[in-house]
């Protein structure tokens, strides 16, 4: 074997990994060779990089007819053209997979591509053999097990705010529908039924909008918000500057005796499960409204429906459930939570299902930045925008830099590690080197130079053979 010659367009790479806390498999090592005539390389584009220059090498770790993708969840047309045109091969699939049919379609691929609705649990994801990364192309990530993800060498992405601006748009528009007790008119209307009032319709101008969690949506929405006229108090875990005349509030329940509409944009976590319950709906304002397009779980359905019957609460918009169906087209009923039937019976109750970012601006994005981490990832080790990883990047590789090879170690983080690494590399020119941890798993990326090819291997076993380890890939 030779080194690849400089105009070489593709880059071969070996990845194996441990699986999760045994000591290393079989060193199942698989060199693939360069694919003839590879006419697929897309050029990495790389905003991380700005001194990338022209005569920067395409990276590619495998001959790229080997990367299998699946994506899951209608994923936008974005993704699967930059997938697709690094020659990997995509699976597309419109909705989410039962359990069963995850674990055989997750065996075979080495990236996955979800929603909110696929749950990539570690009794899911201990079945990714050769599992190297997870996009989620969305901006929540507790669909996934990201420690698990992370002790198995999976790195995942998300899209961290290109959906954030939709989500503020529909909550606006919510906010006025319920003053206006619209969604109610307008069923009267499609029903035969002409009923014009006014009783306990209102403008919103004067009106004060709570905000549970200031962050990306939050913070937009606020400013969305003030152009109506209304004031704005939020809540955050964190001290956040405001923005315009927002202020923010010391606790949840100074928040929510001053809301006339509140309304929540917090993490799923074990922290904001139920965290409007009972107790807090009580400390509500009478007549007031609540929006919830953050999580299902972080508002207590069965104490919404109490409030709201009692007409505590004047109205609610839900775009989120404990309970959501995996496919378009399934019936949202009773066979999902016997809950479902007692809102349906309830007015002023706005119903929709977990559309708050689903705007073409919106998934187009989403399916470019995701698409675009991913393809950084598997072509050049980056983990920039890595949600359970830590985040490290070398520079490209210049097309004049011959002989070198890029290693990338995921390994649990452990003393001594970094030494024994850098023993086994001892023999060549380490020309760049970075490595990071975030809890238990450390990911260290190096070129060295140098290399000759038949070395390669014997490079890959010695890394292979340390007990930290959970995934090695070389790429050259
Ligand atoms: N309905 C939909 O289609 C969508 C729903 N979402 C949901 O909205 C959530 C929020 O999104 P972003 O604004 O982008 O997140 P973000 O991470 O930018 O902001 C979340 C904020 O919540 C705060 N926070 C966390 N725990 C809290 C607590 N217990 N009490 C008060 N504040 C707390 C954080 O400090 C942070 O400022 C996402 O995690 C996701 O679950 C996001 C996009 C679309
Ligand atoms: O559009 C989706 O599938 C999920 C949107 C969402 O909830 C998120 O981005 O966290």
């Amino acid at each position: 074997m030779t080194i690849l010659p400089t105009s070489a367009r593709d880059i071969r790479s070996s990845v194996s990994r441990s699986p999760p806390l045994s000591v290393s498999a079989s060193p199942s090592t698989t060199f693939h060779s360069l694919r003839s005539g590879s006419g697929s390389p897309l050029a990495v584009r790389n905003s991380y990089f700005p001194q990338q220059s022209i005569s920067e090498k395409q990276l590619k770790p495998f001959a790229t007819e080997d990367i299998k993708i699946l994506l899951l969840e209608n994923i936008n047309e974005s993704a699967r053209v930059i997938l697709e045109n690094q020659g990997y091969q995509v699976e597309f699939h419109r909705s989410a997979l039962p359990e069963e049919e995850l674990i055989e379609k997750i065996k075979g691929v080495h990236v996955i591509g979800i929603r909110s609705k696929t749950k990539l649990t570690a009794n899911v994801l201990k079945h990714a053999k050769n599992l190297i990364a997870v996009g989620c192309f969305c901006i929540g990530t507790s669909q996934v097990d990201l420690p698990y993800a992370a002790s198995v060498g999976a790195t995942v992405f998300n899209s961290p705010f290109s959906n954030s601006r939709s989500v503020a748009e529909l909550v606006i528009a919510e906010i006025i529908l319920l003053a206006r007790q619209l969604t109610d008119r307008s069923a009267e209307m499609h029903a035969g039924t002409w009923n014009k009032v006014s009783s306990r319709c209102w403008e919103v101008r004067g009106k004060t909008l709570g905000i549970i969690g200031y962050g990306h949506i939050g913070a937009q929405l606020s400013v969305l918000a003030e152009a109506l006229g209304m004031d704005v108090l939020y809540y955050d875990l964190v001290p956040i500057m405001a923005l315009g005349k927002a202020k923010q509030v010391p606790s949840l329940d100074a928040l929510l005796v001053k809301a006339d509409f509140l309304t929540l944009h917090v993490p799923e976590l074990p922290e904001t499960t139920n965290l409007i319950g009972a107790k807090q709906l009580a400390l509500m304002k009478s007549g007031s409204y609540l929006i919830n397009a953050s999580r299902g779980s972080v508002v207590d359905c069965q104490a919404l429906v109490a409030a709201m019957r009692s007409g505590h609460i004047a109205g609610a918009a839900l775009d989120v459930f404990p309970f959501e169906p995996a496919a378009n087209g399934a019936t949202f009923n009773a066979t999902l939570s016997p809950l479902i039937e007692d809102l349906k019976t309830l007015k002023n109750l706005i119903l929709t299902p977990h559309i708050g970012g689903s705007t073409e601006e919106a998934q187009k994005a989403i399916g470019e930045e995701v698409a675009e981490s991913l393809v950084r990832f598997i072509n050049a080790g980056s983990t920039v925008g890595a949600v359970n990883m830590p985040e490290v990047a070398l520079r490209g590789l210049r097309v004049e830099e011959e002989g070198i090879i890029r290693v990338i170690f995921v390994h649990r983080n452990r003393p001594g590690v970094l030494r024994q690494v850098n023993e086994i590399l001892a023999d060549h020119n380490v020309d760049k080197q970075m490595s990071d941890s975030r809890g238990e798993v450390a990911y260290l990326m190096a070129d060295i130079s140098n290399v000759k090819e038949a070395e390669i291997k014997s490079l890959y076993e010695s890394l292979e053979m340390l007990s930290s380890k959970i995934m090695t890939r070389i790429l050259y």
